[in-house]
């Protein structure tokens, strides 16, 4: 696998990808004013696996349709490989495969001539655009639809024929805005096997836009946590997670409510987020297993329904940098 297009911007010996310095843009409607990104600093290195995590309105969208040049910043800068892409926005578009959040208009064309095409538009000739069409139509599994029309097929599939369509013709860099929304845990699989393929095939470089822990944990090599259009946190999944290594993630499932002067039940519900009977609870190791024994040998057993004690995932790490929103996903 080579990665092919603009070797000449290419060999200017830079080692990032992308390097973003105090990108901030503002969303105007009307008299209100959104600080849709504030000041961001990022290094995407050549070769990475790079995220951008972070709940609804974090400002994950707006970063991205800057750093592909179809969105001016306030202020800051963007380079790519070097170049400055706020004073060339068409760079990207010759160097970047990208996937936005909607999918394709061209809904009456059949799934494998959009791939194909798309591989004749990155200058594939028409042999080579045939033969990655059917790799990448088998490597997502796509070979049973292929030639249904992309209106005319699942929104999973359709999202599925999108990724295909930005992994053909080898770009350097990929950015995709959460390319797995809606995918089955099959799909989503293919597609993360297939992005780190390329990362590790011929060094290309995943910027990666999700809001789904799972995700971030399995495929990212470093994540950048966005919260209200700051870089809250950016490092390697496992080190973020070290931040709260000593904690573990407590789940309670009551049957009824449980009875409030237990000592146990009034020690945890000080510290408990709910959502109706379920609560977590945030703690470190040792005294979680202390809560749970004295849980299971109480009065408060008999109403409860189900517990679990769980590792810290990035969503814990997101809470204890006091991220505040809670819509991100866990599965
Ligand atoms: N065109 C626009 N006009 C006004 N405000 C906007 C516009 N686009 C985005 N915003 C606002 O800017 C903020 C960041 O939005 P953005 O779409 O970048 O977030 P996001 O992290 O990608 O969210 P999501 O996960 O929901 O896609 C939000 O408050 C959003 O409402």
């Amino acid at each position: 696998m080579t990665v092919r297009n603009g070797p000449d911007v290419l060999e200017n010996g830079r080692v990032c990808s992308f390097a973003v310095r105090g990108l901030t843009r503002r969303h105007r409607t009307g008299d209100r004013v959104v600080v849709a990104n504030d000041h961001i600093d990022l290094d995407v290195p050549r070769g990475e696996v790079f995220g951008i995590l972070g709940p609804n309105g974090a400002g994950k969208t707006t970063l991205v349709r800057q750093l592909m040049g179809l969105l001016r910043p306030d202020e800051g800068s963007i380079e790519l490989f070097g170049h400055d892409v706020v004073a060339r926005p068409d760079l990207p578009a010759r160097l970047v495969a990208y996937l936005g959040q909607s999918d394709l208009a061209l809904t009456d064309l059949p799934v494998a001539t959009a791939v194909e095409t798309t591989g004749r538009m990155r200058g594939l000739s028409k042999v080579a655009a045939r033969a990655e069409r059917d790799a990448v139509l088998a490597e997502l599994e796509l070979g049973e639809v292929a030639d249904r029309p992309l209106g005319r097929i699942s929104g999973g599939q359709r999202r599925l024929a999108c990724v295909a369509t930005t992994l053909v013709g080898a770009r350097p860099v990929l950015v995709l805005d959460e390319p797995t929304t809606g995918l089955d845990p099959r799909s989503r699989r293919a597609v993360w096997t297939a992005l780190r393929r390329r990362r590790d095939e011929a060094g290309v470089t995943v910027v990666l836009i999700t809001h789904n822990v799972l995700e971030a944990e399995t495929v990212l090599d470093r994540v950048a946590v966005l919260e209200a259009g700051r870089v809250i946190a950016c490092d390697t999944p496992g080190r973020l997670k070290a931040l709260v290594d000593a904690d573990v993630r407590l789940e309670l499932a009551w049957r009824e409510e449980p009875p409030p002067d237990d000592p146990t039940v009034r020690w945890l519900s000080q510290g408990a987020s709910r959502a109706g009977r379920r609560w977590t609870v945030r703690m470190p190791a040792d005294q979680a297993r202390e809560a749970l024994a004295m849980l299971t040998t109480g009065p408060a057993f008999a109403a409860l329904d189900d517990f679990s004690l769980a590792t810290p995932s990035l969503e814990d790490v997101y809470l204890s940098l006091g991220g505040t929103a809670r819509d991100l996903e866990r599965a």
